[in-house]
């Protein structure tokens, strides 16, 4: 059952603090994120849903709302969804660059993590989430470590997210089982509801038979779904066939994975058998273009995987490895990126790359089953996740076709407003949740530990 219609205990406590407030945004241009082109029109929010969202004029009066914004100059669309990525990891951004993924993590990322603190990691997060907001993300997802602060961090933000504990195998599998099991039972729901937790076993590679045994075991026992590393690299690919005989996907799937619900990460090295496997199990794909052609990844198989069927969401991944949290960006990337490797102008269409950055972005994350079915849109009862778009630059006109500039012509950086389950969290380009200049200053004091010289080094 939806949370819309059964609500959360956690959910009546955090809706009893706040007022049900109503708000108009009038006089506006709106995409509605179901495929249609923009209309203009109002949009009214009440509590945490869309009330409603029609063309034309507004027909009630402006004293029956608590607030009213003048949404000339502006497009309303859905909050965007980041459907992958470490929001921690912007602590290290340029830390690590030009480098490969496995060279990255073992010689540069891994060590480097072991130096953060629960504090460091709720700073690190408050800076991606700044990062977010101010380039209309509303839902990301999370797979870290100290998930506890992430979670803390979140609910003060007002984000909404789908929060994993990273789980490896190796000396602290049997703690970082446990934490994310104590994360589920002390934040599943909470926010009113904008917490979603998962289980996120790392990938293949990391983590044993054994250990993926134990975390599909508890993924049972406490009904979530997984996220999990696969498939990034040709290398990963490779290594499973000496070692399984098999490619990782059809791995995990002789190991029962796929029996679950399960968000994969990356996908990009994988054949018309995987893709198979991944379709018939019902497997949904988190499709990360930046971090892939940064580390040199590759490029995943994206029309191939809709042509089957696959539900796939747009990810950043970590900002050491894209290094930008801009989902603007990564739509774009995802439209034109495929348009050119396959020399077909229509295989990823603005649409098509719009509903991945937000209504497939949140049903690849389950949160159309976990939050509510139109998560990623705006209809009438969807939670009101919603961004405005500053239509005065130049490279929205003429304004011919608002869902083509919303896709070719935007960027994050024209973002002005950003609310959540109808809480403003950012207004005229203010932030108002999150201490902006707190936060840069500490992440510059934190960022200074790995500031090291040999930090800056190029090997020869
Ligand atoms: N090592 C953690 C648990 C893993 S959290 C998720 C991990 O994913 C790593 N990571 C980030 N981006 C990627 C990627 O693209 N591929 C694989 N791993 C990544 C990241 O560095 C982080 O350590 C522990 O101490 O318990
Ligand atoms: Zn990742």
């Amino acid at each position: 059952m939806y949370m819309s219609h059964s609500r959360t205990r956690n959910e009546r406590i955090a809706q009893g603090g706040r007022m049900t407030l109503r708000i108009l945004i009038h006089s506006t241009h709106y995409l509605d994120g179901t495929g249609r082109e923009a209309e203009s029109g109002y949009i009214v929010i009440h509590g945490d849903r869309i009330a409603e969202i029609g063309p034309g004029d507004c027909p009630h009066s402006r004293s029956d709302f608590d607030q009213t914004i003048d949404g000339a100059n502006r497009l309303v669309m859905p909050g965007l969804i980041n459907a992958h990525g470490h929001a921690a990891m912007s602590l290290l951004r340029g830390f690590a660059d030009d480098m490969p993924l496995h060279a990255w993590l073992n010689d540069r990322i891994w060590p480097a993590e072991a130096k953060l603190s629960p504090e460091d990691i709720h700073l690190g997060t408050q800076l991606a989430m700044l990062e977010m907001i101010e380039t209309g993300t509303t839902t990301f997802t999370d797979m870290y470590f100290s998930m506890d602060t992430v979670a803390e961090a979140v609910l003060s933000s007002g984000m909404r997210a789908a929060l994993g504990r990273g789980i490896v195998s190796g000396e602290g599998a049997t703690l970082a089982l446990k934490e994310a099991e104590a994360l589920y039972r002390a934040y599943h729901g909470a926010g009113g509801g904008r917490i979603s937790i998962n289980l996120a076993p790392h990938a293949p590679y990391t983590c044993s038979a054994e250990t993926l045994k134990e975390v599909m075991a508890l993924a049972e026992k406490l009904d979530v779904p997984l996220q999990i590393h696969v498939s990034e690299t040709r290398k990963e690919v490779q290594d499973s066939l000496s070692e399984h005989g098999v490619s990782p996907i059809v791995y995990l799937h002789q190991i029962g994975l796929f029996s679950h619900p399960v968000t994969a990460a990356h996908v990009v090295h994988a054949d018309d058998n995987d893709l198979d496997i991944l379709a018939e199990r019902g497997v949904r794909v988190s499709h990360n273009p930046g971090s892939n052609l940064k580390l040199g990844s590759g490029i995943a198989p994206l029309l191939a995987m809709r042509e089957r069927g696959i539900i796939v969401g747009l990810g950043t991944d970590g900002a050491a490895s894209n290094n930008k949290l801009d989902l603007f960006e990564e739509m774009r990337l995802a439209a034109l990126l495929h348009k050119g490797v396959l020399e077909n102008a229509t295989a990823i269409d603005a649409n098509a790359a719009l509903s991945m950055a937000t209504s497939q972005g949140a049903k690849a994350l389950f949160l159309d089953e976990r939050v509510h079915p139109d998560l990623g849109t705006l209809r009438v009862d969807a939670p009101a996740d919603l961004i405005l778009i500053d239509l005065t630059s130049p490279r929205y006109f003429p304004r011919h076709r608002l869902l083509a500039h919303a896709v070719y012509s935007s960027s994050g950086c024209d973002v002005t407003d950003v609310f959540v389950a109808g809480r403003a969290l950012y207004r005229n380009r203010e932030f108002m949740t999150i201490d902006q200049e707190k936060v840069r200053y500490e992440a510059e004091r934190v960022g200074a530990k790995f500031h090291t010289k040999a930090s800056f080094s190029t090997p020869s």
